[in-house]
């Protein structure tokens, strides 16, 4: 039997990140951690570029961008989409979660999705470096690992 598994060790990888301004303070902490998670995989931080984008709504053009630049290996998407008083929330959370698919699915870079959607500032927090953990950290790992497994399948 065959197992493939994509070690978590970087090989010269290069990692565009787009993030989203809106709930900056949250996704701050979120890019902070997926530095983190890619650095401490021995991806080199000359090998990391960050682009900012207005909201989560913006991400999956420039992700597509990104992804078909051929400069990166892999792209990371983070934001922070809280729920206010209208339904605009299921808007951007539809359309920013079928745009990051449709982007990794088009162009075969894994594009790895980290935009936390949450009820309330408080999920959110939890989500970006306190008590469950650090998504941005998630998604780095999720990114080397995809990118070594598409080498090898
Ligand atoms: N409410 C949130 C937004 N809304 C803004 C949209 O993402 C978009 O920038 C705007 O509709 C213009 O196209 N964005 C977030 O990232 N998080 C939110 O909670
Ligand atoms: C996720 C959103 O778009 C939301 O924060 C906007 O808030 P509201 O629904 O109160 O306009």
């Amino acid at each position: 039997m065959k197992v493939y598994e994509g070690k978590l060790v970087a090989d010269g990888m290069k990692v565009g990140i787009v993030a989203a301004r809106f709930n900056e303070f949250i996704v701050s902490k979120l890019l902070s951690g997926a530095i983190d998670g890619l650095t401490r995989h021995d991806v080199k931080e000359e090998n990391i570029e960050v682009a900012w984008v207005p909201g989560a709504f913006e991400i999956p053009l420039v992700a597509s961008k990104m992804a078909k630049s051929n400069k990166y290996d892999a792209v990371i998407c983070l934001g922070a989409v809280i729920r206010g008083a209208t339904t605009h929330y299921d808007y951007v959370c539809n359309e920013v979660s079928k745009g990051v698919a449709h982007v990794g699915l088009e162009t075969g870079i894994p594009v790895i999705f980290g935009v936390v959607t949450t009820e309330n500032i408080e999920q959110a927090i939890e989500r970006a470096g306190t008590k469950a953990g650090n998504k941005g950290y998630d998604c780095a790992l999720s990114a080397v690992e995809m990118v070594n497994l598409l080498k090898e399948i």
